[in-house]
């Protein structure tokens, strides 16, 4: 395995159990989800970064030998996995949509509300109608849920401006927070969430717009590494959601997509052919769809928080996804102020299990090698591994399955953040 280091900076003992994906770097497919590693009484050390050794504690005690060891923790016998990344997030934005919540409660369906002006719609108002340092401060306190909750990377997308300076605006701050916040951020521009008021019935004329005047700029300063659309009956066509995608492509954003969500329009398909690294969504996917999604290894994003608080009877179907499609299933939160109001990846882990008939390993899988690869990130992240980022999760929790068992709550005792602690008896760190 590893050769032995002059020193060791962070050593994490009395692992009770280590739960990780196998070493790879690469997603998980199908059948290839429910095989984890697991090691009892375990123990993980750690220099700058990195991970440099870990395996059951005598061994790595063996290892280390004399090796200066400069801070020593205790999982006290907790449950100890990779750090949760969440690749799928709407993490930047404005206001909240509680004022919504008697018309879904009432029946009104996600784009009639919509189409009337709200939804999306409304919190673009209140965005742009934000200034930059209340989207920082209100997405940084967000952002401390998702670590208190053992995330240690997402993935976050624009989307509430669909103005030139809106859009930067989101993005500057999710560039911003990925400096200054433990949290690591990969962002997503995503114009073209909805067709902003302004265009109203000028939506290929807005597409334009994105396309000739938003995408050179995010990508001259830099702003984002994929480029999302919502590819659905009402907001962008087949048509403009290509032209949308493969013009990213020329600007060196990596496609992602919102396919199928309410319409089996496409969207999947869409994704095989622009060569997309992901597609979210997929409640109403067709099976040509999850053909196309296995032919041209696009990772689905599933996002069962959504479906659950939409009230929708349909669920994305997982275990045709595993089973019969052998898809590298991922799974995230979709937070965002409209659909799916909630910072908690473990709640996701619940409803997985419960509307996606996941296997705890599976949900394990699809929180963070899989998760990991739908955003690029598979050869850094999402699995414990000599040589990968230290970004280690400890749950106070005896088994993987005893998460979406005992659901509701934050199981989180700890993270590790890039070798440093960020999270220690469930609080944040000094200084974190
Ligand atoms: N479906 C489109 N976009 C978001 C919801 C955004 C919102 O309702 O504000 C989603 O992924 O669920
Ligand atoms: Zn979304």
């Amino acid at each position: 395995m590893s050769t032995r280091t002059e020193r060791v900076d962070l050593l994490v003992t009395d692992i009770g159990l280590l739960v990780t994906p196998p070493p790879g770097g690469v997603p998980r497919y199908g059948a290839e989800m429910c095989v984890v590693h697991q090691i009892e009484q375990a123990a993980i050390a750690i220099q700058g970064e990195r991970i440099v050794r870990f395996g059951p504690e005598h061994d790595v005690r063996s290892w280390l030998g004399d090796t200066e060891i400069v801070e020593t923790v205790s999982a006290g016998g907790r449950l100890v996995v990779p750090g949760f990344v969440d690749p799928h997030t709407h993490l930047v934005h404005g206001g909240s949509r509680e004022h919504e919540l008697s018309l879904k409660r009432s029946g009104m369906p996600y784009l009639e509300i919509l189409a009337q002006g709200g939804g999306i719609l409304s919190t673009v108002r209140a965005t742009r109608a934000a200034s930059e340092a209340a989207l920082l401060e209100k997405a940084s306190r967000s952002l401390d849920i998702m670590l208190l909750n053992g995330v240690t990377t997402i993935e976050a997308k624009s989307g509430y401006g669909l103005s030139l300076e809106d859009e930067l605006k989101q993005l500057r701050v999710a560039k911003q927070l990925n400096s200054s916040h433990p949290v690591d951020l990969i962002s997503t521009f995503m114009g073209g969430h909805a067709v902003p008021t302004e265009y109203a019935d000028r939506s290929d004329e807005y597409v334009e717009f994105i396309v000739s005047k938003m995408m050179p700029e995010v990508a001259l300063h830099g702003l984002a590494a994929f480029c999302d659309v919502f590819c659905e009956a009402g907001v962008f066509s087949i048509s403009q959601s290509k032209r949308i995608l493969e013009a990213g492509k020329q600007y060196g954003l990596i496609s992602k997509i919102h396919a199928d969500e309410i319409v089996s329009l496409g969207g999947a398909e869409l994704a095989g052919e622009v060569g997309a690294i992901s597609a979210e969504h997929l409640l109403a996917a067709s099976d040509q769809g999850l053909g196309a999604l296995a032919a041209n290894g696009v990772i689905p994003v599933l996002l069962p928080g959504t479906s659950f608080n939409l009230g929708l009877k349909q669920h994305a179907r997982a275990r045709e996804m595993m089973d019969s499609y052998q898809l590298p299933v991922a799974l995230a939160t979709d937070y965002n102020p409209g659909s799916c109001p909630t910072e908690s990846l473990q709640l996701i882990m619940m409803l997985a299990s419960l509307n996606l008939k996941m296997t705890p390993e599976e949900i394990l899988t699809a929180c963070t090698i899989n998760a990991a690869a739908a955003i690029g990130l598979a050869s850094e992240i999402g699995s414990i591994e000599v040589g990968k980022q230290a970004d280690i999760t400890i749950l106070d929790a005896p088994s993987l399955a005893y998460l979406p068992y005992h659901f509701g709550i934050n199981h989180t005792f700890g993270v590790i953040k890039k070798g440093r602690i960020a999270v220690w008896n469930g609080q944040l760190a000094a200084g974190e």
